[in-house]
């Protein structure tokens, strides 16, 4: 009888647990709930697109960039500078004017770039400068950005004038005013000067475009590119099933072991010189006095012997370097000539000026030669404005923000569209028009200081800018000493990519004529396409 009437209450003591256990969790739950709805409800105050039950507007995503790029701008142009959508359960929310942007980007808090670049994380690992997380992000940018000191870029101009000379030879084929397509030109030539800048050493891309390494780089970046869009594709398990992550594996081989190759030869030689030139910190005791520094010099420099930085984390910063300083380079320069071969009496005022500090000699550029373009500077800003090399940048958000009226929690991914936050006319008035003397000084202090992001701003902001605008002087100015440029394609008519850079879908046709001392700037020269031999019968305009 007492052993019943202890097992009653050993009963009635694991049901009060039982039911406190079960009370506690279906309270979670339910806080859980209410506070997930609640954060919905926040969100959907931001105007955006109806959404469905679980899968949001996911279903509406394409896996074309063309068309998502179409959408992207749909959407602005629908729902205004502040936009969310669903994709299935998160809510990225798409901002596309200053104010709202200088929020979010001159935050010091919200550095964390959006999970989507984490598909970077194989090729450039965790730690690298432009994926790394807010921690690790503080150390590399201190330590990094004297790399970019304009002492060490100009020691880069001598590698930008002898590939640019290189490009130019290469389009002297070229110059018979017959339609061919630009991009590819620009692309192996960009290559090959990163190349030999971050790692002081050549891959010939311009001679040679389908070396295995340089093959590597492009199909890589097609698959990371893909992966980031295509939502099928983000599992682990589905990527491994369809052979995509053998093939990655492979391009990573590839990749990983030329770097680290090159890397591993500069220690031995760093070692070396730094041995026989003393203990000395200088640059030139390092590495000869003639010889240029690569940013993988310097980085071996910066690593004291691989305590503060080891020879993966530089392998790392390399590839990057490779990665970030040469797409964002192409389509820029790209851009630039496709708009200036849209407006010929603007193509007109940039050859005079290169006239004027050049009078028509053949010798490379100087720094100081490169201090005086500027309305070429001015052009290629513009051009940077209509078609920003990086069309979005993404932050993952580490606490709420408030952005006028409305509240986007922390989890959020935020989506900063340059692309259309270079078109708010308010900021730029008549947008579409290309129009480089929005960039005189006394036109562009009238704006807000977000109102022009092309390479980001606040403190996640570019590292590269100086070494990218001097690479796109030199490289623009080269080709426009030589040649005058027609773009086939109207704007209008362009079919826009939104991939990682703002890419042309069919390239970049045009036609070029060698500048005669005649008709040096004229828009239809004598030897314009009318006058053109028979290589160019029968194409389309
Ligand atoms: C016209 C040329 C270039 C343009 C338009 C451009 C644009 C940009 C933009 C918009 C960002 C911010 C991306 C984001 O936050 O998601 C960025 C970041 C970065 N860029 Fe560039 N870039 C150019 C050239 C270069 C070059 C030549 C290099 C290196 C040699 C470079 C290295 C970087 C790095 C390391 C970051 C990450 C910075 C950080 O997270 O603190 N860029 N660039």
């Amino acid at each position: 009888m007492e052993w019943l009437r202890s097992q009653v209450v050993v009963m009635e003591e694991v049901g009060v647990v039982t039911y406190l256990v079960i009370t506690a969790l279906l309270a979670l739950t339910l806080a859980a709930f209410f506070r997930r709805q609640y954060e919905v409800w926040i969100i959907n105050r931001i105007p955006g697109p109806i959404s469905l039950p679980l899968v949001g507007n996911a279903l509406s995503v394409t896996t074309d960039s063309e068309v998502l790029f179409k959408l992207g701008v749909w959407l602005v142009r629908e729902y205004g500078q502040m936009v969310r959508v669903w994709i299935g359960m998160s809510p990225p929310v798409i901002i596309s004017g200053a104010r709202q942007a200088e929020v979010v980007l001159n935050n010091t808090k919200h550095l964390d770039k959006s999970h989507q670049y984490d598909f970077f994380h194989p090729w450039l690992g965790t730690t690298g400068l432009f994926i790394s997380k807010t921690s690790d992000w503080h150390t590399r940018k201190k330590l990094l950005t004297p790399a970019f000191h304009l002492k060490v870029l100009e020691q880069f101009v001598d590698v930008f004038n002898i590939q640019s000379n290189k490009l130019v030879s290469k389009l002297k084929k070229e110059a018979d005013g017959c339609v061919f397509d630009i991009f590819p030109y620009i692309t192996n030539c960009t290559l090959d000067i990163i190349c030999e800048t971050a790692m002081g050493c050549s891959v010939n891309a311009q001679d040679n475009p389908e070396s295995d390494y340089i093959m590597a780089i492009h199909r890589i970046q097609h698959l990371i590119q893909q992966r980031m869009i295509v939502l099928w594709m983000q599992p682990d398990f589905i990527f491994r099933l369809l052979g995509y992550a053998r093939e990655q594996e492979e391009l990573l081989k590839t990749l990983h072991s030329f770097t680290r190759n090159i890397v591993k030869a500069r220690r031995k030689l760093y070692e070396q010189q730094k041995q026989q030139g003393g203990a000395g910190s200088d640059d030139e005791q390092h590495l000869g006095k003639k010889q240029r520094l690569a940013f993988l010099d310097l980085l071996l420099e910066y690593s004291e012997g691989g305590t503060v930085l080891t020879d993966e984390d530089i392998r790392e910063e390399v590839d990057l370097f490779v990665f970030a300083g040469h797409d964002t380079t192409t389509v820029a320069i790209n851009w630039c000539l496709y708009i200036l071969g849209r407006h010929p009496e603007i193509q007109a005022r940039v050859h005079e000026e290169l006239d004027s500090i050049f009078e028509g000699t053949d010798r490379p550029a100087t720094m100081d030669d490169i201090r005086q373009m500027k309305y070429t500077e001015n052009c290629i800003k513009e051009a940077l404005r209509l078609f920003p090399s990086v069309p979005y940048v993404g932050r993952q958000l580490s606490g709420d923000i408030n952005i006028g009226k409305y509240r986007i929690p922390a989890g959020a991914s935020v989506m900063v569209f340059t692309y259309a936050l270079h078109r708010d006319p308010e900021q730029f008035p008549d947008p579409e028009v290309f129009d480089p003397d929005r960039f005189l000084p006394e036109n562009a202090s009238k704006r807000h200081p977000f109102a022009y992001n092309a390479f980001s701003a606040g403190p996640r902001n570019c590292i590269g800018q100086k070494f990218g605008m001097i690479e796109e002087k030199v490289m623009v100015s080269s080709v426009l000493r030589k040649f005058r440029i027609e773009s086939i394609t109207p704007m209008k008519k362009l079919k826009l990519l939104s991939e990682i850079v703002l890419r042309p879908k069919d390239g970049n046709h045009v036609r070029l004529f060698p500048r005669t001392a005649e008709s040096p700037t004229s828009a239809r020269g004598s030897n314009s396409v009318q006058d053109n031999n028979t290589r160019c019968q029968g194409e389309g305009s």
